[in-house]
């Protein structure tokens, strides 16, 4: 390498340690993959219109503390039982946060929330919790943000996002093409539905693209492309929850070639960014699901043990339970709007 030119603005590299030594740390049980194999029919199921049931991808914005979050899908597994007839609920476990400037950027990147990066441990902690998961059979959704963290751990997620700051990129589109799980594609923080759908467009070829291997060499990837990829409304400068937004977005997909149902996110610029309004957003679409059901294949909503959020400090500094993201609803009022969803979906079965 040339010292003159190269790595002028890198103050330091550290080894990693490969995907492959970690799951040799922590390995996915037979049965745990036999489970999310199964879980991931069942989302392309619903997605594709082929089950009636809605998919409800729910749980905090982002998770900075592991033991609150088992503590939520404790909880969170009780329901899923509850309504299993009438919602496929999935936990959202988010790692990896897009920022809109600078701020934390999530478990992986920052475990400590303190700068020190330790993305090591971040990616060990990550691990662990989705295997935790997995072993209660509670399936995780989480997105996918980074172009390589995701080799650490995507064996054990059920259903991906792309967000709304990374749907056009085409090193997203291509991960996506890859995953092994369905993958719901945001539309953009500029409300643009165009550049989602030509994202379940691209991801559903196949690409060739340079990544990771298991054991950490850079390779040429050829993917098969994924025909579980679908749309998630998530509202731009006004919200596109509506009937009529609704009924553009999937008339625009199905133009291009597209009858996936859509996922609409009762949360970010659907709820005005007042984690309250979920519930109207939630209220809304369950009253709408016997005449829109085949467009609609279900929501995401932002909920924890706590209600609200806190501003990010140490560790010891936090309430526990409570978000340092984007505002939550709390554990009583997750209860009612899964509630209200599972008996608008229920009515629909055979
Ligand atoms: O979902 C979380 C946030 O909305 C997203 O990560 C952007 O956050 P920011 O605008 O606070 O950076
Ligand atoms: C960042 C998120 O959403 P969006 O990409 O829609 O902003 C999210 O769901 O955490």
């Amino acid at each position: 390498m040339n010292n003159a030119t190269s790595d002028v603005r890198i103050d330091s590299i550290v080894a990693m340690q490969s995907p492959a030594e970690l799951f040799v740390e922590l390995p996915l049980h037979i049965d745990h993959a036999g489970i999310i194999t199964q879980t991931r029919r069942d989302i392309a199921d619903i997605i594709h219109g082929r089950n009636s049931r809605q998919l409800v991808v729910i749980g905090p914005c982002s998770i900075h503390d592991p033991v609150a979050a088992l503590e939520y899908a404790h909880k969170l597994q009780v329901l899923r039982e509850q309504y299993s007839d009438s919602l496929e609920i999935v936990m959202r476990v988010y790692f990896e946060k897009p920022r809109t400037t600078i701020g934390w950027k999530g478990l992986i990147n920052d475990p400590h929330m303190d700068n020190s990066f330790q993305i090591d441990e971040g990616l060990f902690m990550a691990r662990k919790l989705l295997l935790d998961l997995a072993q209660m059979h509670m399936p995780a959704g989480c997105e996918f943000l980074d172009a390589v963290t995701g080799q650490y751990y995507a064996d054990t997620v059920s259903w991906g996002a792309i967000g709304a700051r990374t749907t056009e990129s085409q090193v997203h589109r291509e991960i996506a093409s890859g995953l092994s799980c369905p993958v719901g594609f945001k539309n953009a923080t500029s409300g643009d539905v165009g550049i989602a759908i030509d994202a379940i467009q691209a991801a559903s070829h196949p690409h060739a693209f340079l990544s990771p291997t298991e054991e950490g060499r850079i390779a040429l990837f050829k993917t098969k492309g994924n025909e579980d990829a679908h749309l998630i409304l998530r509202g731009g400068p006004t919200p596109n929850y509506d009937s009529q937004s609704l009924r553009d977005a999937y008339d625009r997909q199905v133009a291009q070639g597209f009858n996936q149902r859509i996922m609409i996110d009762c949360s970010h610029a659907n709820s005005q960014k007042d984690h309250k309004r979920q519930i109207e957003v939630v209220t809304d679409v369950a009253a709408r699901l016997s005449s829109e059901a085949s467009m609609i294949a279900g929501v995401m909503i932002e909920s924890h043990l706590v209600e609200g959020k806190q501003s990010i400090g140490s560790p010891e500094s936090l309430n526990y339970g409570q978000s340092i993201t984007d505002a939550c609803l709390g554990w009583e009022d997750t209860e009612r709007t899964l509630e209200i969803l599972a008996e608008a979906s229920s009515r629909l079965q055979h």
